[in-house]
């Protein structure tokens, strides 16, 4: 299921930490910082903050420029974005400025947490506050595809604090992290962290910008490593999306389709890319191209994933294997593509139930069907 795009934002201390121990914010942020986020809350549908951020700031989560707040209404949207908040315990203050400025606001909850929700909050019915359980747990991909298909939200800002960024991280959900470094230290071992210990997505991510903002650096990072199993992750989509691109690049064909492919190694490495047609060969296939580019002796293969724009091929005349059966062979165990092969040149090729069957785990993401369409339009009825 599509979700939002999703942005985490922080500020830290140069000793890594979000706030101190005191009972006010600390601001981290100076003056021309505040602003840049406030253009990054006027570019989003929602802005999401944990509950334990409603305690400990009260923040407000405006868009305070009016200018800004103005292009939007002329835009369509609304004035300010949706506030949402998660809690397990549903225990939040119905004064808290969270509720009385801005635009709608939605609360992410379980089973237990909404009545207890619903009974703190009781007061504010005038509001339409909307109540979301998740079940006895609270689910990250429900919240996400919630927002996504039920709240029209495309751009998600996430605003802390650690709990949630930790989670958002952890679990592969997050599309960006925009992180401003202060020049400041906190020095208290107690105080509140941007990034708690467990288990992260493996390897580096991706510098997409570094930007001086008063004396605070603004720092973007995009993640690399792909999702594991069935689950879709962050750069599941940023890999797919870069091969759709890659199947732009294709010699143009009135007999054969363009396909991009990239092989990407479990720390989010990438051992290869290919598209249809590349080179000298007038034949070769996306997925073929990529993978005879790496040595099938690499021992990253059997943790790799391989994302191609159209399913890998089930049948071919021009090759003695299709692209299914040499992902088999190279041993990879994972495939993420875009879109399902029609019958124009082959009835019924079915790449994806071929590797399915072959204990591959396949995933399609819907959502980019149409990029990976583009290039071939001219042969689609
Ligand atoms: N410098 C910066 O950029 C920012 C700093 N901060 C700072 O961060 C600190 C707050 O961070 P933190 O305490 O981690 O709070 P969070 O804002 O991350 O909220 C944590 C709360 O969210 C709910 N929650 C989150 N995940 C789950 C889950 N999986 N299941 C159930 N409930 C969940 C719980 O609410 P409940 O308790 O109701 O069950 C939990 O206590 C503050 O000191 C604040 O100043 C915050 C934002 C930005
Ligand atoms: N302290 C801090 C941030 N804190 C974030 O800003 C929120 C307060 O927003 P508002 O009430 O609208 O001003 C607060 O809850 C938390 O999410 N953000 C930053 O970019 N830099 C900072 O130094």
């Amino acid at each position: 299921m599509p979700h939002p795009y999703v942005l985490l934002s922080a500020a830290v201390s140069l000793d890594g930490f979000l706030d101190d121990t005191g009972p006010e914010r600390l601001l981290l942020s100076g003056a021309a910082d505040f602003d840049r986020v406030d253009e990054v809350r006027a570019s989003s549908d929602a802005i999401l903050v944990g509950a334990g951020t409603i305690r400990a700031d009260n923040p407000r989560l405006l868009v305070n420029s009016a200018e800004r707040r103005t292009a939007r209404v002329a835009e369509g949207r609304p004035e300010y974005p949706l506030k949402v908040t998660v809690s397990g315990s549903g225990d939040l203050d119905p004064a808290a400025q969270f509720w009385h400025t801005g635009g709608e606001k939605a609360v992410y909850t379980t089973d237990k947490g909404a009545g207890r929700a619903a009974e703190a909050l009781r007061g504010l019915d005038h509001l339409g506050i909307d109540i979301v359980s998740t079940g006895p747990e609270l689910d990250w991909r429900a919240v996400l595809e919630h927002l996504h298909d039920v709240r029209g939200v495309r751009r998600l800002m996430v605003e802390g604090g650690g709990r949630v960024h930790t989670q958002l991280m952890r679990e592969g959900l997050a599309d960006e992290l925009h992180l401003a470094v202060a020049p400041l230290f906190v020095g208290q071992p107690d105080a509140p962290r941007l990034f708690g210990p467990g288990a992260y997505p493996p390897g580096r991510m991706r510098l997409v910008e570094t930007r001086a903002v008063g004396d605070v650096v603004l720092i973007r990072y995009v993640p690399t490593a792909p999702g594991t199993g069935e689950l879709a992750g962050a750069a599941d989509r940023q890999w797919l999306a870069l091969a759709c691109e890659l199947a732009a690049l294709c010699p143009p064909s009135q007999t054969a389709f363009s396909v991009g492919a990239v092989v990407v190694a479990a720390d989010g490495t990438e051992l290869a890319r290919g598209h249809s047609r590349e080179g000298d060969d007038p034949v070769v296939h996306a997925e073929e191209a990529a993978l005879a580019k790496i040595d099938p002796a690499d021992p990253r293969l059997a943790s790799a994933t391989v994302y191609s724009s159209l399913e890998p091929c089930a049948r071919r005349a021009s090759r003695p294997a299709p692209c299914a059966r040499l992902i088999l062979d190279a041993g990879v165990r994972r495939v993420v593509t875009a879109w399902r092969e029609p019958d124009t040149f082959v009835a019924e090729a079915d790449g994806s139930g071929l590797l399915a069957a072959a204990g591959v785990h396949v995933l399609e993401l819907p959502e980019f069907e149409e990029r990976a369409k583009a290039p071939n339009r001219h042969l689609l009825g």
